[in-house]
């Protein structure tokens, strides 16, 4: 069996030992995930951010952390973790990590995914962590799809490497994406409609409204309820992805962790010519200040991104009116 590996050709230098450990954390992942053993999705415990932790979650972290080991890292922080573990004390990097996202996919046999950012490390792994979202040096994600893809930018633009099955090796097949500016379509989970803030129903509503509302255009809606999944099709097609913060209990800051979900989807994002903001401003704009804290999130094409936080902008009235009454979009 080979080892799995990565093209890094286009990889900073400071940055292959920690691509390489990745690469092959998450084409061992892949390869758990193709061969879907029973009891994967099984419920273990409950995570410090009161999530179920699957029994793959744990799986995927230890994995990680495993392959992480001697990759030049510091700290090493995770959604399943309480706190950061120290990692080699002369390291220079401090990375978070989703390392299973979408888990409630596991047993569908659909799309789920592995998020990770990367920081200076600092003394102390607090302040590695809890400092402004811009600090973030590199950030990218891993999609389990009918390919597996990890796409990564280093602050100079986002590349995507595709897994070759036959060599176990991440190739390098897009130096430079650029995510579409238009396409209509949206991803919420519209079940949750009636808890959500009312400059998110106006602009949902007035998609609906398709070619008869003030958009004079039909829009299409998709909900993965996997993260990256949803970020990869938005990166390849562009459109559009919402979770707003809503009315439900443990919900006023939305579902999605900053550090280890938003700041790096963000990050991606922006460098592939997208925006990511909480509804209104920029999410790399903003600290982080919990290492479990949550945000809304808004991302995908910037004009549909510019024009969520116009809404909310919009005067109450206008905003809480029918579609046919709010002039603001008629153009
Ligand atoms: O079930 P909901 O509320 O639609 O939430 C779906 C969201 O939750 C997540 O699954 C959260 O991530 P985890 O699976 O890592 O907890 C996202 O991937 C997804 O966008
Ligand atoms: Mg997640
Ligand atoms: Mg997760």
């Amino acid at each position: 069996m080979t080892t799995p590996s990565m093209d890094t050709t286009h990889v900073p230098p400071g940055f292959r030992a920690l691509m390489l450990a990745l690469a092959r954390g998450g084409a061992t992942l892949a390869g758990l995930i193709r061969r879907g053993d029973a009891g994967l999705s099984a419920d273990v415990e409950i995570n410090s951010g009161g999530d179920g932790q699957k029994r793959l979650d744990i799986q995927a972290d230890a994995m990680f952390r495993d392959a992480l080991r001697n990759a030049g890292l510091r700290w090493y922080a995770s959604e399943e973790l309480e706190a950061p573990v120290a990692m080699q004390p002369d390291g220079i990097l401090a990375l978070a990590i989703d390392p299973l996202d979408g888990s409630s996919n596991i047993d569908t046999n659909v799309s789920i995914g592995t998020i990770f950012a990367v920081y200076p490390a600092e003394s102390q792994a607090g302040t590695s962590f809890l400092r402004p979202a811009r600090d973030l040096i590199a950030a990218g994600y891993i999609v389990y799809g009918p390919r597996c893809c990890l796409v990564v930018s280093f602050g100079d633009g986002t590349q995507i490497y595709t897994l070759n099955p036959d060599t176990d090796s991440f190739d390098l097949t897009d130096p430079r994406a650029v995510l579409p500016d238009c396409h209509f379509e949206f991803a919420i989970n519209a079940s949750n409609y009636r808890h959500w803030p009312r400059p998110i129903r106006a602009y949902i509503d007035d998609c609906l409204a398709g070619i008869d509302g003030p958009r004079a255009q039909n829009f299409n809606m998709r909900w993965i309820a996997s993260l990256v999944a949803e970020a990869h099709r938005i990166l390849m097609r562009g459109g559009i992805f919402l979770y707003p913060s809503d009315a439900r209990q443990g919900y006023e800051r939305g579902r999605l962790r900053v550090l280890y979900e938003c700041a790096p989807i963000a990050f991606v994002i922006e460098q592939a010519g997208g925006r990511a903001t909480d509804g209104a401003l920029p999410i790399l704009d903003g600290a982080i200040t919990d290492l479990h804290g949550r945000t809304p999130l808004v991302f995908g094409s910037a004009e549909k991104v510019d024009r969520v936080a116009a809404y909310h902008d919009l005067p109450e009235a206008e905003v809480s009116a029918l579609f046919g009454h709010r002039g603001l979009f008629r153009a």
